[in-house]
């Protein structure tokens, strides 16, 4: 039994993605290596993203853990979003990178950002591996981002399918027959 079996295709390898990740740490550290940044990472998909990244910055920084939950009612730009855990840090004054594995509707991050600057955060930035911009419901996007990808429902590398695949060290797509039976 191997995980691969179930992908229609791999839409980007380890090896590009390990590459990806060393280039976005190198322009993170440039940029935030006298700051001392808050790293948040948002539960669960950004946990494999953020534990390759923070290995690869070679620099002072705090890493902090938030989970929320978004519920895309209907076609409209206002997703219902439910805080599930907390940050333990306050971020009052501190440069805040929000660390996510993929932006698609928009609506998870355009909620972080504005809660951060209500907040008071010095500074609110946002770093994603994936971006989905077919997806998008405001005009949110990234400042610092890894791939641009199709309007296709990936899994892998944090993204899950009813919570698996979120261990697969690459991103892909899913066959018909895994989601279909
Ligand atoms: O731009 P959006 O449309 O808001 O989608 C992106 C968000 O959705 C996924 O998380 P999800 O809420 O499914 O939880 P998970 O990270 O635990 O899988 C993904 O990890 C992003 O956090
Ligand atoms: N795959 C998995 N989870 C997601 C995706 C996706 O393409 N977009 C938003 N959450
Ligand atoms: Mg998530």
């Amino acid at each position: 039994m191997t995980l691969m079996n179930d992908m229609e295709k791999v839409l980007i390898s380890e090896e590009e993605i390990q590459h990806k990740v060393g280039e976005l740490a190198g322009e993170l550290t440039a940029d935030y290596g006298d700051r001392f940044p808050l790293l948040v990472c948002v539960l669960k998909g950004a946990m494999p993203f953020m534990s390759d990244l923070v290995k690869k910055m070679d620099m002072h920084l705090e890493m902090d853990f938030m989970d929320v939950s978004t519920y895309h009612g209907g076609t409209t730009s206002t997703g219902e979003v439910k805080i599930e855990k907390d940050l333990n840090t306050s971020v009052e004054g501190r440069d805040i990178l929000i660390v996510e594995d993929i932006i698609d509707s928009g609506l998870t991050l355009g909620y972080l950002v504005d809660l951060f600057k209500y907040r008071k955060a010095k500074s609110v930035k946002i770093v994603t591996l994936l971006d989905k911009p077919s997806g998008r419901k405001n005009d949110l996007h990234a400042d610092y981002s890894g791939f641009v990808i199709p309007h296709e429902f990936v899994v892998g590398y944090g993204l899950d399918y009813e919570e698996k695949y979120r261990n697969l060290p690459y991103v892909g797509v899913l066959k018909p027959a895994v989601y279909g039976g």
